[in-house]
């Protein structure tokens, strides 16, 4: 499938680079691009693959997969716009960003993927979904869906549906660490040393997490058989109902969509 090359080594580029080469793709198949130039010298000692100039990149991969911050994509594309041929595939990984802004900064008629990935990619268990833009031919969209199979499960949206993918499964990472950091505050509140917290929760939401991929139940369904009637569990779900936890949770998300949305805005 020719050589790929990553633009935007941070915590994302990492992400997907370490996934590819965990999947067999041989590292003199992978090019980097970075910025820092300190960043580069440790991945290139790290992963055994080159860094090259965004130019040299642009104008030896066949794959580019674009993994900048939004606000630096326009910087990104005016440079290596020129040396995007026909026969390439853009990909961009970045939040907010539309394939329609990406064609308009590349020659006309370049084939162009969005994804949105998630970090639980780095174990192999991430979520990504991707969209074709206008000119990105099937068997291309099959190519980008096969990288990022690499770390985890693909699935295809509509790209006005990428917005709330990125508040959903982009950040929702983000969301789930921040509910586990507050119970483990509660297991510190109550006496628990810090340790035995995290490992009571950590392995709690790996459980349940494996219950809802494993049985197919509905969420409702496993949350009703742990709340016994008069119990624990219905004390505190009380208390986090009084607190418009739920309520709070779709106004996050909502705000992850619209803050998404003005991204696209350069
Ligand atoms: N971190 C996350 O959970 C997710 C991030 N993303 C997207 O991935 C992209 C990157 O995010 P992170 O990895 O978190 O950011 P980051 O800041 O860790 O990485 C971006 C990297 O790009 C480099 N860079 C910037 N301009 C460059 C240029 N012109 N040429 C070469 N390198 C350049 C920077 O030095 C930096 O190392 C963003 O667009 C973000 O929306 C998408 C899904 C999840
Ligand atoms: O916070 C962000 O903007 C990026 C996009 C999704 C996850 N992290």
């Amino acid at each position: 499938m020719g050589t790929v090359a990553i633009f935007g080594a941070g915590v994302m580029g990492e992400t997907l680079l370490s996934g590819l080469l965990r999947a067999g793709r041989p590292a003199e198949e992978l090019v980097i691009t970075e910025r820092r130039p300190e960043r580069a010298v440790e991945l290139t000692d790290k992963y055994g693959v080159r860094a090259l100039s965004n130019v040299e990149a642009a104008a030896e991969a066949e794959t580019l997969v674009l993994v900048v911050k939004p606000q630096d994509m326009a910087a990104l594309l005016e440079e290596i716009g020129p040396h995007v041929a026909q026969a390439n595939l853009v990909v961009s990984l970045a939040a907010g960003i539309t394939t329609d802004f990406i064609e308009s900064h590349l020659p006309e008629g370049r084939s162009v993927v969005r994804v949105m990935p998630n970090t639980p990619a780095l174990v192999d268990e991430g979520m990504a979904a991707v969209s074709a833009g206008r000119h990105c031919q099937p068997d291309q969209l099959e190519h980008a869906r096969s990288l990022l199979a690499a770390t985890g499960k693909v699935t295809e949206v509509p790209e006005k549906l990428q917005d709330a993918v990125t508040a959903m499964s982009g950040s929702g990472p983000a969301y789930i660490f921040y509910v586990v950091e507050a119970m483990i505050e509660a297991g510190v509140v109550l006496g628990m040393p810090r340790a035995t917290a995290t490992e009571l929760v950590t392995q709690t939401l790996y459980g349940a997490a494996t219950m809802l991929r494993e049985t197919g139940q509905h969420p409702t369904v496993l949350r009703e058989q742990v709340t016994s009637p008069g119990g624990t569990t219905a004390a505190a779900l009380r208390v986090l109902d009084d607190h418009k936890v739920r309520a709070a949770f779709v106004s996050a998300i909502e705000a992850a969509a619209v803050r998404s949305k003005e991204l696209s805005g350069g």
